[in-house]
């Protein structure tokens, strides 16, 4: 059994950064940019006020008065120049006009008619944003993936339209003769078809788009029908029918249809009898049916898989660092990740693994908001140990 990081190598080698396409500023948010992005202008593009209160020249000094000569706002220019003794009613975001060196804020003057008194202990802030404090015409946004922060500053820098990464595809087939559709009437002999839920809202929560195919029966014909309605797609993934039972029959069928095996079984708890391969052209990931081990599954190759779609790198997903709360036993001959919770810590946070570890446990899964990282033929560790976990 080939180890987890080699497992993820050769899952990377079969993927690379899809086509672009140009989208909308407003459909622009969780995707992920494909070229750097200019600035078309100046922000500010001009020196602004930051303050409401009075444009004025000179270094004054309590006391000291000034003849208002007019106003500015935001969007409404003063034309004019400031001379000695003249001050301009200005409001925040306003144009500063030539010849005020400072806006002295209004809670700072005495204001009569159209004359201001500075007070005694005003403020010596100049309340002067310089023309280009934020970014210069020309300045450039790099690729990355776009959050609500980065939209303001595309829109800031008038950029109407992003060119992003066209979202990846992912084909999700559920596969088993016990299961059936959530609302739907079971049989007695049947369960609720659930993991393929969780890796479509996997797939979409990283950008990608999923189609849930509908679920295959466990015959080599209704698996072969599936598995050819994946025209188009950028991933196949299949869940269940990995193993070696009489049923398990998602390799062989793939392999009949011409699948390139990159793998079968890796050195993992859960998620040992992961495949992955290349399917009519198309990545595959064949995942285990129980419902943990896909979702593991799904968090440590298809996530990867899909951001290196995007363009986002080839990178494994990122381990934190927490210290162990409870005394752990040794682990077997797999990397085993286990579903444990994180509390506050001093330093790092404490994390303990639940005591019942079966990969059926979707409630137990549902309270993990981790999993440890048990190197494989690992030692019993104490409490207090530093281990690596992955965020949930
Ligand atoms: N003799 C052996 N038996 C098994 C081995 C082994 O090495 N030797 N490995 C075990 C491990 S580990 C796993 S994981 C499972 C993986 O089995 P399959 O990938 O073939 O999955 P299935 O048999 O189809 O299903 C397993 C389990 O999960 C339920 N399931 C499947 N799909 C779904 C779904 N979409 N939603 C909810 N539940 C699902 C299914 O009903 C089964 O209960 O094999 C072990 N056996
Ligand atoms: O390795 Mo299986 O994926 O534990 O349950």
């Amino acid at each position: 059994m080939i180890s987890v990081d080699e497992a993820l190598a050769r899952c990377f080698a079969l993927v690379s950064p899809l086509g672009t396409e140009t989208v909308p500023l407003r459909a622009a948010a969780g995707r992920v940019m494909a070229e750097p992005a200019i600035a078309r202008r100046d922000q500010p593009p001009f020196a602004a006020s930051a303050m409401d209160g009075y444009a004025l020249g000179g270094d004054p000094v309590a006391g000291d008065r000034f003849t208002v000569v007019g106003e500015a706002g935001a969007g409404h220019e003063w034309q004019g120049r400031l001379a000695a003794g003249q001050a301009l009613r200005i409001f925040t975001g306003a144009p500063v006009p030539e010849g005020a060196t400072r806006v002295v804020i209004q809670e700072d003057v005495d204001a009569q008619g159209n004359t201001i008194t500075i007070r005694a202990g005003a403020d010596s802030g100049t309340h002067i944003r310089p023309a280009g404090q934020d970014f210069r015409t020309g300045d450039a946004l790099a690729p990355r993936l776009l959050r609500p922060n980065d939209i303001a500053l595309l829109a800031a820098m008038n950029i109407p339209e992003v060119t992003v990464r066209r979202r990846p595809v992912v084909a999700l087939i559920a596969t088993g003769d016990e299961l059936v559709m959530p609302g739907e009437d079971p049989a007695p002999d049947q369960i609720i078809a659930s993991n393929n839920f969780a890796l479509a809202a996997l797939a979409e929560e990283a950008g990608a788009e999923a189609r849930l195919l509908p679920i295959a029966r466990d015959t080599k014909e209704e698996l072969f029908t599936v598995l050819s309605m994946t025209e188009g797609a950028d991933l196949v993934v299949t869940i269940g029918g990995a193993s070696v039972g009489d049923h398990d029959l998602v390799g062989r069928v793939a392999e009949s249809m011409g699948l390139e095996r990159a793998f079968y079984k890796i050195a993992m708890r859960p998620g040992k009898p992961l495949m992955a391969g290349r399917l009519r052209g198309a990545p595959m990931l064949g995942l285990p049916g129980n419902p943990v081990s896909s979702i593991v599954c799904g968090h440590l190759f298809m996530l990867p898989m899909i951001r290196a779609m995007l363009g986002l790198g080839e990178h494994p997903p990122a381990t934190r660092r927490a210290r162990l709360a409870m005394d752990v036993p040794p682990t077997g001959p797999r990397t085993h990740y286990m579903r444990a919770r994180l509390s506050p810590g001093a330093d790092l946070p404490g994390i303990a693994p639940f005591d019942r570890q079966d990969s059926a446990l979707l409630t137990i899964l549902t309270q993990a908001d981790a999993l440890l990282v048990r190197p494989k033929d690992g030692p019993a560790l104490p409490a207090g140990t530093e281990v690596d976990y992955l965020p949930l």
